[in-house]
């Protein structure tokens, strides 16, 4: 009798799912039967998070920071739904998605990522603008065009929170309005890029500072409204009007999540083990931004892209050995350092004992993320539109 072909379920597409079908795929299965690799995501394309800046000041177009799962998962075996979880039932084995169809799954990886809270502050839900999607950023896109077309005299921009997002949203948007642009950096702690090396740290408020970008410290924004908003400093209020305003802080998880009777901290993400199994749920997995690990060390691990894309490589391990019966590992979490957008033409890198800024730390940060795109071919169609465009582009000019 032919046994039943184990069933792996990955939900969402992004840097912790998208990487772990991929190394999946590519482990060996000669001994055991190869399983069926199933990925969902709502979207039809997975999004390069680091790079999402540069469409707004089009250095890069969705193609290449965005690709088709179609297009990634072609000659891979993976099978692909686009669709929204609506609801995970853990004791049954089941996913049940929006288009109304059912899952059911031996191994599951949760991986959905997480969501831009709006609703921190009064306003913000109908006023203000998230920055996390391809959605978010043609709808940034569209207001920027909006507004430019309407050729006022001042473009007034203020981008909330003083965290990487909102320094890098702010230098590229600096770049791309130019003289016009009023930005505001409101942060509400005493200094901004709080987690930063020095070096990052300085070399942003310097590009900020080059660009005319005005930075609000120790500054809480109580309410957004359609063309203002009010902020608190030392216990005044002042309402400022403003055309634009854009939200950078804070990460929750989805209420399909929080909704899962297993173990979570106060912010709903799922404590895992080392080994990133769901505690009492050898069977399921949990990594990226809805994760709460400690790594082998016992060191709690951050919500970045860098600890993901990590990840992805022991989940798809884990799984595997899990199913082929050999001990699971540990994630070792390497933190390689940080590079940040400065804006168009710079840049600001600490990792590997090494710190770059201005054009150098530019071409290592595209240099350093064309390695980390997905898929071999991905990285050769991208690799070679940035080293040719601009020569096909100066001949025919
Ligand atoms: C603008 C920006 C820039 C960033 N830059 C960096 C950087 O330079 N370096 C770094 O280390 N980190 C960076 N980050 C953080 C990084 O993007 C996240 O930590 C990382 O993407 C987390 O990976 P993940 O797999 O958990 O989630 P994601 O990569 O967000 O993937 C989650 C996936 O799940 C899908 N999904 C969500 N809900 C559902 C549902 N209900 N049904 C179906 N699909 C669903 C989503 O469509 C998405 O594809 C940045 C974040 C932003 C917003
Ligand atoms: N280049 C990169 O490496 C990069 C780029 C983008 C994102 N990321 C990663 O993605 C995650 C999210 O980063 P993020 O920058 O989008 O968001 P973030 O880390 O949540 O940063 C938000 C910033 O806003 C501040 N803040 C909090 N509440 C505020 C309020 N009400 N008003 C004004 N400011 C407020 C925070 O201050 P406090 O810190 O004092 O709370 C913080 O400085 C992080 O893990 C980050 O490492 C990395
Ligand atoms: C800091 C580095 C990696 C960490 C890292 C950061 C991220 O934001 C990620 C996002 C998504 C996935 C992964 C990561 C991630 O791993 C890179 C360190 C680079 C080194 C310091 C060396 C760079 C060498 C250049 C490629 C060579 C170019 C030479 C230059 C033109 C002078």
């Amino acid at each position: 009798m032919t046994q039943p072909t184990t069933k792996i379920c990955i939900l969402g597409g992004g840097f912790g799912g998208l990487y772990t079908a991929l190394r999946l795929s590519q482990l060996p299965w000669e001994s055991t039967p190869k399983p069926e690799i199933i990925l969902v995501d709502q979207s039809d394309r997975f999004v390069f998070s680091p790079l999402l800046y540069e469409l707004l000041t089009r250095e890069l177009q969705t193609w290449e920071i965005a690709p088709p799962y179609s297009e990634l998962l072609q000659e891979t075996g993976i099978q692909f739904y686009q669709s929204t979880v609506s609801a995970i039932d853990i004791n049954q084995q089941r996913v049940q998605l929006a288009n109304k169809s059912e899952l059911n799954y031996d191994h599951l990886v949760l991986a959905l990522g997480g969501e831009t809270p709006l609703d921190l502050v009064p306003g913000a839900t109908d006023n203000a603008y998230p920055f996390r999607t391809i959605i978010d950023a043609y709808r940034l896109e569209e207001r920027l065009r909006i507004l430019e077309a309407k050729n006022p005299e001042k473009i007034r921009v203020a981008i909330v929170g003083g965290g990487y997002s909102g320094v890098e949203l702010a230098c590229k948007l600096a770049d791309r309005i130019g003289q016009k642009g009023r930005f505001r950096l409101i942060e509400v702690g005493d200094q901004i890029l709080r987690t930063s090396p020095e070096f990052n740290r300085e070399a942003a408020k310097k590009a900020l500072d080059s660009k005319g970008v005005f930075i609000d410290l120790e500054t809480k924004v109580v309410a957004i409204e359609k063309d203002s908003i009010s902020l608190e400093y030392k216990s005044q209020v002042d309402t400022i009007p403003v055309d634009l305003v854009i939200w950078t802080v804070g990460t929750k998880v989805s209420p399909v999540v929080t909704a899962l009777p297993v173990k979570q901290n106060q912010r709903g993400q799922i404590t895992t083990t080392p080994q990133l199994q769901v505690l009492e749920h050898p069977e399921i997995f949990a990594l990226g931004d809805l994760a709460d690990c400690l790594d082998a060390e016992g060191k709690q691990v951050p919500a970045t892209a860098q600890v993901a894309f990590q990840q992805a490589d022991y989940t798809a391990w884990n799984i595997w050995a899990a199913i082929t019966n050999r001990p699971l590992l540990p994630f070792r979490y390497q933190p390689l350092g940080e590079m940040m957008a400065l804006g168009i033409d710079n840049a600001t890198l600490t990792g590997l004992g090494v710190q770059l800024d201005g054009s150098f730390a530019y071409l290592a940060r595209r240099l350093a993320y064309l390695y980390r795109l997905p898929t071999l071919n991905h990285q050769l169609k991208v690799g070679f539109n940035w080293l040719f465009s601009p020569i096909i582009q100066a001949i025919s000019q």
